[in-house]
């Protein structure tokens, strides 16, 4: 036998038994308290057009698509990312539509990563947009509905930790940068990679006080104390109100009664492009993955004809699922499955057993003896 049949590639895997359904009932707590808060479902393709997803969109950059061919040789992607695809859909079903829109979502996104750590390049997330709506009260929904999907799913030690795209543009503005340096340098900065931050701004000849203030972004993360912190830092109107609408926020999320789950990072920036407000990121203990990753993208809509602004997160099932069983905090015990087994000659009668158990819903098995 060919034992290679049996396997699958680096970086995708078989889920069954309790473990699947362990991840089916963890989706459909958070599939309830989405639609609670009027988010309705939404099924989009598992590959599109190669143009959804392509560099001016912001996502995932081209070498980890999987990109293939159709017969008509257009080129096709199998999706990494749900959010270009939600704003695809909010153009094209509701261009003239000013009331906010909310989509929730679940289905397996696709990356080709390289195979470091063991890292899965399918992996199911469950989301929520919340399109038209540029208000901080927006913001705060979407931070509380993160909150309250963990807390749902079982998880009970978590952080949301926020940081703001244009506290950082801002300053890179003010300072000159060209969107290449700046580009570079917020990836630089997101993997805490401050040596070569420090070697990339010194090169391009950035004058020594903006060295400065872009180094320190990445010092202000803790609790909201670090908001006082990171608005003595900077001069910019810029960025001074992107510290103003976080303090806002925090607000918001007091009403809630979630401020204990969140904390604040200024220097949180995301390989992502399309963000142009708050970003976030939920951590737990057990994974070193966010198992949510989200924040507002109110310009990518405009790539696909319609003025709207938007807020969003995904939940990463899969890491939430290795948390939750790391932890222990996976309450879900399945229900038994009877077994009921039958002999030719008892088959009719065994059979309505099964019929009654199953009416009563009892899950329920019906067998020959062997
Ligand atoms: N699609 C983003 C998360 C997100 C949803 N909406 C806005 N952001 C991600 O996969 O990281």
């Amino acid at each position: 036998m060919n034992r290679q049949l049996l396997h699958t590639p680096e970086g995708v895997r078989d889920i069954y038994g309790k473990e699947y359904a362990r991840k089916l009932a963890v989706e459909d707590l958070i599939h309830d308290r989405l639609r609670l808060y009027g988010y309705q479902d939404i099924q989009t393709p598992t590959f599109e057009f190669f143009d959804v997803f392509s560099r001016e969109i912001g996502t995932t950059s081209s070498r980890e698509l999987y990109k293939f061919f159709d017969k008509e040789g257009n080129t096709l992607v199998l999706r990494p990312d749900f959010t270009p695809s939600m704003a695809r859909c909010a153009a094209k079903y509701f261009m003239d539509e000013d009331i906010p829109i909310r989509f929730c979502y679940a289905g397996n996104t696709f990356t080709n990563t390289g195979s470091l750590q063991g890292k899965l390049k399918e992996v199911t997330q469950m989301g929520a947009e919340l399109i038209g709506d540029g208000s901080v009260q927006a913001d705060g929904e979407m931070i509380a509905l993160v909150v309250e999907s963990l807390l749902e799913a079982g998880l009970k030690d978590f952080q949301v930790s926020i940081g703001q795209m244009e506290y950082f543009k801002g300053i890179c503005a003010q300072a000159g940068l060209d969107e290449q340096t700046e580009n570079e340098l917020r990836s630089l900065i997101s993997d805490k990679n401050i040596f070569g931050a420090e070697e990339l701004l010194t090169g391009r000849g950035v004058a020594q006080s903006y060295c400065k203030m872009l180094l320190k972004v990445s010092e202000h993360f803790g609790s909201v104390e670090v908001l006082n912190e990171a608005k003595g830092l900077v001069n910019n109107p810029r960025s001074l109100e992107a510290v103003r609408r976080l303090e806002n926020l925090y607000r918001v999320l007091q009403s809630y009664g979630v401020a204990k789950y969140v904390s604040f990072d200024l220097g949180m920036l995301s390989k992502y492009n399309y963000y142009t407000g708050i970003i976030f990121k939920a951590y737990t203990y057990g994974v070193g993955e966010p198992v949510v990753k989200g924040g507002r993208y109110d310009r990518l809509l405009g790539y696909f004809g319609k003025k709207a602004p938007a807020v969003g997160f995904a939940i990463v099932v899969d890491d939430l699922m290795s948390a939750l069983e790391r932890q222990k905090a996976c309450a879900y015990e399945e229900d038994e499955i009877r077994v009921l087994t039958y002999h030719a000659s008892d088959y009719e009668e065994k059979l309505l057993e099964a019929r009654k158990l199953r009416a009563k819903g009892i899950r329920t098995v019906l067998r020959p003896d062997l």
